[in-house]
C-alpha cells in the first residue's frame, strides 16, 4: 500500500498531533484527567509549550476571551470553522455546557486532525455535546441546510484558514443562517496571519458591500439565496459553495481585541559546535479577535 503523502492540509509535518495523542494518553495521571476538560486542556498546554511542539490552538491567551463570550451569549448551538485537535472545542464546549447550551459543532477538513480531537474530546467528558463534522468546512455549512440541522447560526467561531473566513461568511449569509439580534461572529488570527478581506466586509457599510460584490468575478454558474438553498436541499452534486456571493443587506456591530502571544515560529536558532543543545527563540506577535454582532438586516 503506498504510504500516505505528509504534510496534509492542516497537520504540521512532524506528526506531532499523533506525539500529542500518544503523549496524553500515556500519562501516568490519565484517570485524574479523564472528565475534566480544564485538566486536560492543561496537560494540551504542557505539551504544546516547546516551541518545537507549539500547536495552533487557541491556547490560554485568547481562549478565556471567547469562552467568557459563550457565556455571555448562552447560546444553544456553537458551530466552529477549524476543529483541529480538538482544544477549542473542549474549551469552548465546557463553557456552553455550563450554560445550557446543547450543540457544539466543529467543522474539520484533516480526517487526522479529527481522529485526534475525537478522542482528546472523549477523554474531557464532552461526547454528549461535541460532534466533529469531517469535510470542508463549505460542504458542512451546505449539510446544515440540507439535513435542515440549523435553520440560523447563534455563535460563529471562526479559525481556519484565514482566506475561508470571507467565502464560508458569504455563504452563510446567502444561506440566511445568521439572525440580527442573535447571531455573533468570533473570528481569531484577525491580525496575525490577518484576514484583511473578512474585516474589510464586517466593518463596511451595505451600499460599500454591494459594490464590492460587483467587482468580485463569482463562477458563471454560481447560485445565491433562495435558488442556492433549493439546489442543496434538492441534492445537486456540483453546486457551487465555494466562492457565492454573500448578502450585503446583512448590518454588523463590530469590533477588534487584541492580544499578545506567542507565535511558535523559530526567527533565531543558535546551535554550537560543542553539540550543546540547539535554543530556538520564538518571537512574540500582536494578534486580534474581531468579535461582530448581527444587529440588523436591509
Ligand atoms: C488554527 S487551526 C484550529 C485551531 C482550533 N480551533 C483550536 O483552537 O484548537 C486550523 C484548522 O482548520 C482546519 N481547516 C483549514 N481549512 C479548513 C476548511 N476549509 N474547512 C475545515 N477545516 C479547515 C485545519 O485543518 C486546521 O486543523
Amino acid at each position: 500500500m503506498p504510504k500516505p503523502t505528509i504534510p496534509y492540509i492542516g497537520s504540521y509535518d512532524d506528526l506531532r498531533e499523533l506525539h500529542l495523542l500518544h503523549h496524553i494518553f500515556s500519562l501516568p495521571n490519565l484517570d485524574s484527567i479523564r472528565n475534566n476538560p480544564k485538566a486536560v486542556l492543561a496537560e494540551i498546554d504542557k505539551f504544546s509549550a516547546a516551541p518545537e511542539r507549539h500547536m495552533m490552538t487557541i491556547g490560554p491567551n485568547k481562549g478565556p476571551f471567547i469562552e467568557n463570550l459563550i457565556v455571555e451569549r448562552k447560546p444553544s448551538t456553537v458551530v466552529e470553522l477549524g476543529g483541529f485537535i480538538g482544544y477549542s472545542a473542549i474549551l469552548f464546549g465546557n463553557a456552553l455546557r455550563s450554560v445550557g447550551g446543547k450543540r457544539y459543532l466543529s467543522l474539520e477538513i484533516n480526517p487526522v486532525n479529527a481522529a485526534v480531537a475525537n478522542q482528546l474530546v472523549e477523554l474531557a467528558g464532552l461526547r454528549d455535546i461535541v460532534t466533529i463534522l469531517v469535510a470542508p468546512s463549505h460542504k458542512s455549512i451546505a449539510r446544515f441546510v440540507r439535513e435542515n440541522s440549523i435553520d440560523h447560526i447563534e455563535f460563529l467561531f471562526l479559525d481556519h484558514w484565514k482566506d475561508r473566513y470571507l467565502p464560508d461568511l458569504w455563504l452563510i449569509e446567502s444561506l440566511g443562517l445568521l439572525k440580527p439580534g442573535v447571531s455573533v461572529l468570533a473570528a481569531d488570527n484577525c491580525l496575525t496571519p490577518g484576514a484583511p478581506e473578512y474585516l474589510a466586509w464586517v466593518r463596511a457599510a451595505p451600499a460599500q458591500k454591494a459594490a464590492l460584490l460587483k467587482e468580485h468575478r463569482f463562477p458563471g454558474n454560481v447560485l445565491q439565496g433562495e435558488d442556492l438553498i433549493k439546489a442543496i436541499k434538492s441534492g445537486v452534486e456540483d453546486v457551487e459553495l465555494e466562492d457565492v456571493p454573500g448578502d450585503a443587506g446583512y448590518l454588523y456591530d463590530t469590533s477588534i481585541t487584541k492580544f499578545q502571544h506567542r507565535s511558535g515560529r523559530v526567527v533565531s536558532l543558535h546551535t554550537s559546535f560543542f553539540l550543546l543543545p540547539t535554543l530556538r527563540l520564538t518571537d512574540n506577535v500582536q494578534d486580534g479577535v474581531e468579535v461582530t454582532k448581527v444587529i440588523g438586516k436591509e
